[in-house]
């Protein structure tokens, strides 16, 4: 019943919307829907306003124009004004979003109410509405014959719509005119009767005012009793019943068209309750079609649905890819504005740039013009000044020849003369011949001389080194460190390193002059010279402990310089070796090659100065008790003989005592030095030596030191433990200054309890050891000052003579090796004549007239005086030290070679005859330069005291005594 009652609503609405649409079509030409047509293209066609508003003005023209001025292009507004229109006529509306999506029933059920209200006769409110509408021109008016219904209406209502058509046929005229009062009829003149009824004022008038028009007209008739009424009232009473039966019968017309319509409708209505009947009544079969259909319709609606949801979907997308098109035009457009100003601020450097570059070319345009003209000016110049030259030279010229014809007259007189002289010369040519034949012999004897100069020479050097080990100088060797790696833009102090042991720094804090500083040294290695060259400089030095003599090397330098990379090296591998293991390892070599004839014990002691105790390096007790220093005297050598003293017999031995003695080393960091050395280390080779062929005994002591750095406290940046440890450290560097000083300066007294560094170094320093530092330097020149204070101690050590070095050697030969350097010297005495004779030879040689004096007799024989001869041939050195020839080794190498000699020994002898006093004559010089002609001869007896600077004689030195060493506390290498 529910689906009947449905489908019979649903036919109902269908029914409605049919008659608008009737209705419409007949409206308006342009409205060609079906009547069967849905809702929705009822809606699709009414949904934009326009068809409403042309309805609206269709049935009320104009009636728009007073609702906010005519049509609108927003369909809403249009909307908006068609129901202002029929709220205004008290008609029901509609909600324009029920025409937009809602049920569409309210817009039919308006619609028909319009239509109803303007077909069932609302001319009345229609006009008077129409009437509040301003004016309008006036509509066509029909007069062909009779007019159809609608078009009656239409016209009725555009004829009350203009009221100013006539006079009567306004609406208050028309009232005016029909509104008499009772008598008034009868007296219309005929005239006016006429004009009322040709001007069809009859048409506009209200039905009312028609009827009111009668009855008055009536009312006059009866109340006259008489019943005359006027012709012309008659004849209007005529035309306005004509009027009202015309209005009558259009009103059954209508009737009857709506009786016609309402009929149509029935048998609509009735067929469709037939259909509905027949579905009722029907069978399963169409029931099931009908569901079908159904089914057909909602999956159609559903597929509608789908594709409207699609669109809707396409729609969402498109309104997106429209945002994201706007929002890349807007990146677009903001990029463009960002180049356009990158642009524009580009051309703006451009043209700055241009300018500057114009106003620059202009600049060089006026240079240019200017150089132009001062190298006009100067062309000029030059032009005159050699036009003025070459008349100089025409005059030089004429004043040349003048000159060349004198010069001719006097040749030829040159010549004459010439010829007298010739004669003159080849008497003295043949002369000369037997002079120079003469000289021949001289010279043979000369070359035979010149051939051994060189070997005298070499000779004489070595011999003057062996002066120099006499004298007992400390030596003292320069090594300049290499830049780090990460140090390669810093730039260097040393300026120039001379192959003679010159090294020159450069100080750019000062000026001039005072910026440089040369200083010489024994040598000097550059940063390229390896661990294995610089080793082999000293190794005679270290190879003279197997015969006996003390020996210490120590590196002297500021943090950093490179004091453990010379004593200890940077590692194990075999070329870092430093000083120490390739001392040892040297030791160990020859001991092996002269175990034939020697049998060497070797043991090794290594302690530490910190903090100014000495700390056993070897021992494995943390808690050490402080260690004595004992005083040089000791016949053991020993200086600190509470140290462990461990027995090694090979290089690997060595290799881990050292390694345990650097593990146990003081080292801390300081702001130069990632790991710097706090203390001073000493390692100690003790050796004892058996000459198995005759029984004698020697002992030597090799100390190896590495110093603490010498740095100053400010700059290494050191507070609290490190501070202390800073100003231990350079007070007993400083001691060690006093000390250098003191033995420089041959004082009295030598302040070596200063410090436990100078007590330990005393035996070393002062007594008759072979000593060589080695002076670190770093080449930055950030520590320039440092270096130089560095070198200038270093400079002062090398002038300290400790006398000549003696070898702890105990036997019978001793006596023996007293007089072979007697002999020695007596030797060298001799070669340096010798070197004297041919410098004086050589001399002679260069300016042959000065060879002869008058009597002819050789210069060379008299180039000494009788007193010089006697000088030289009973010269003596005096101090016949026995260690000279000690220090010859086994094989072949000895302490006095020329690897110690100082460089003057090198230089020529031409300079040092220019420079002043001979090698030998200096050799014989006392300190304070005054000759010694009063030495011993060689022959004779060793004297007691040595003349060099030697602090006791050989024999109040020569040991006493057996070697009495104290059994060590000896410890087993792990
Ligand atoms: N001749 C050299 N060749 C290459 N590197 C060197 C040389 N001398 C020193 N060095 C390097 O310089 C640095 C400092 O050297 P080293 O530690 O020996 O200085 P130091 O004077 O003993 O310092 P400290 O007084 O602080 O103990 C180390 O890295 C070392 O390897």
């Amino acid at each position: 019943m529910g689906t009947f009652g449905g489908q019979f609503e649903d036919f109902h609405a269908d029914d409605r919307r049919a008659e608008v649409i009737d209705w419409l079509g007949g409206l308006l030409p342009e409205f060609d829907l079906p009547l069967d047509s849905s809702d929705e293209e009822l809606r699709e066609y009414l949904i934009d306003g326009t068809a409403l508003c042309y309805t609206a003005d269709k049935l009320m023209p104009g009636v728009l124009e007073g609702v906010w001025g005519g049509y609108a292009s927003d369909h809403r507004s249009n909307v908006k004004k068609f129901l202002s229109v029929v709220a205004e006529m008290g008609l029901p509306g509609f909600s324009v979003k029920d025409l937009e999506e809602g049920s569409m029933s309210s817009i039919v059920e308006c619609l028909l109410a319009l239509r109803d209200n303007v077909s069932t006769g609302l001319g009345e409110n229609m006009s008077n509405y129409a009437a509040k509408t301003p004016s309008r021109p006036v509509a066509p008016v029909s007069t062909q014959g009779r007019r159809s219904p609608g078009e009656d209406r239409r016209r009725v209502l555009w004829d009350a719509k203009s009221p100013q058509r006539s006079p009567l046929l306004s609406g208050q005229k028309t009232n005016e005119v029909f509104q008499f009062k009772r008598g008034q009829y009868t007296d219309i003149p005929a005239a006016k009767i006429s004009e009322m009824i040709q001007s069809n004022s009859l048409d506009n008038a209200p039905t009312q005012s028609l009827l009111r028009v009668v009855n008055g007209i009536l009312d006059e008739s009866i109340e006259r009793k008489r019943g005359e009424i006027p012709h012309r009232v008659v004849y209007l009473l005529r035309n306005v019943v004509q009027e009202i039966e015309h209005r009558i019968s259009i009103q059954a017309e209508h009737i009857r068209n709506q009786n016609n319509i309402i009929k149509t409708r029935e048998d609509k209505y009735r067929s469709k309750i037939k259909a509905l009947e027949t579905l009722v009544n029907g069978t399963n079969e169409e029931n099931e079609m009908a569901i079908n259909r159904l089914e057909l319709v909602k999956v159609e609606k559903s597929k509608i649905d789908e594709r409207r949801k699609l669109g809707e979907q396409d729609m969402v997308r498109l309104i997106r890819e429209k945002e994201d098109a706007e929002n890349t035009v807007n990146n677009l457009r903001q990029e463009i504005q960002v180049m356009s100003k990158m642009f524009e601020e580009y051309r703006e450097q451009m043209e700055a740039k241009t300018n500057q570059m114009e106003e620059h070319l202009t600049l060089r345009a006026k240079e240019a013009e200017f150089l132009l003209m001062q190298s006009k000016k100067r062309i000029e110049e030059v032009e005159t000044a050699s036009e003025l030259q070459s008349q100089l030279w025409s005059k030089k010229a004429n004043t040349f020849r003048s000159f060349m014809d004198n010069q001719k007259l006097s040749i030829k007189d040159i010549r004459i003369s010439s010829q007298s002289i010739k004669q003159e010369m080849f008497a003295l040519q043949m002369k000369w011949r037997d002079e120079i034949s003469n000289i021949g012999l001289d010279l043979k004897g000369l070359v035979d001389a010149a051939e051994n100069y060189h070997g005298v020479l070499a000779e004489n050097q070595k011999l003057f080194n062996e002066v120099q080990e006499l004298k007992g100088n400390i030596r003292v060797y320069c090594r300049v460190r290499p830049f780090l790696p990460g140090q390669d833009g810093k730039s260097t102090a040393v300026d120039y390193i001379g192959e003679n042991g010159e090294i020159l720094i450069s100080n750019p804090s000062k000026q001039g002059k005072d910026g440089y500083r040369m200083f010489k040294f024994n040598k000097v290695f550059n940063t390229h010279v390896s661990q294995a060259e610089v080793f082999s400089d000293i190794q005679p030095l270290i190879r003279s402990v197997l015969d006996g003599f003390n020996v210490c090397i120590f590196a002297y330098g500021q943090t950093g310089s490179g004091k453990t990379y010379t004593m200890s090296g940077p590692g194990t591998s075999k070329e870092d070796w430093g000083v120490n293991y390739r001392a040892l390892n040297d030791l160990f070599d020859i001991s092996l090659k002269r175990r034939n004839t020697f049998s060497y014990e070797v043991e090794v002691q290594m302690v530490e100065i910190y903090n100014e105790q000495v700390r056993d390096l070897l021992s494995n007790d943390i808690a050490q008790k402080r260690l004595g220093i004992w005083s040089t005297s000791q016949p053991n050598g020993l200086v600190v003989p509470d140290a462990s003293l461990i027995p090694v017999k090979s290089t690997s031995d060595v290799l881990d005592l050292m390694e345990i003695g650097q593990a146990n080393r003081a080292v801390g960091s300081t702001a130069l030095n990632e790991r710097s050395s706090r203390s001073h280390s000493i390692l100690t080779v003790h050796v004892r030596g058996l000459d198995v062929k005759n029984g004698s005994t020697s002992r030597g002591c090799l100390h190896l030191i590495d110093l603490a750095g010498s740095e100053r406290v400010e700059r290494s940046e050191a507070t609290g433990d490190r501070l202390k440890e800073a100003q231990h450290i350079n007070k007993s560097l400083s001691a060690l200054g006093d000390v250098i000083f003191a033995l420089a300066q041959k004082n009295a007294h030598v302040p070596y309890r200063n410090s436990k560094l100078t007590q330990v170094l005393q035996s070393s320093l002062g007594g008759q050891a072979k000593t060589l530092m080695f002076v670190q330097v770093n080449p930055d020149v950030e520590s320039c000052s440092e270096t130089i204070s560095t070198l200038k101690f270093a400079e002062r050590v090398s002038g300290v003579e400790l006398g000549a070095a003696r070898s702890n050697k105990e036997g019978k030969d001793i006596k023996d090796l007293l007089e072979q350097v007697a002999s020695l010297k007596d030797t060298i005495s001799r070669k340096d004549m010798e070197i004297e004779q041919l410098q004086v030879l050589k001399c002679n040689v260069k300016s042959p007239s000065s060879l002869t004096d008058k009597s002819g007799s050789s210069l060379v024989k008299q180039s000494f005086t009788a007193s010089q001869q006697n000088q030289l041939i009973s010269g003596s050195i005096g101090s016949g030290e026995p260690e000279y020839e000690d220090n010859a080794s086994d094989d072949g190498c000895s302490v006095g070679e020329t690897e110690y000699s100082i460089g003057s020994a090198s230089e020529p002898a031409a300079d040092r005859t220019q420079k002043g006093p001979s090698r030998l004559t200096r050799f014989f010089l006392t300190k304070n330069g005054q000759p010694a002609a009063s030495r011993p001869k060689p022959k004779e007896p060793v004297p007691k005291t040595t003349p060099i600077g030697r602090r006791s004689s050989i024999a109040s030195q020569a040991p006493t005594g057996a070697f009495s060493i104290k059994p060590p506390k000896k410890r087993v290498v792990p």
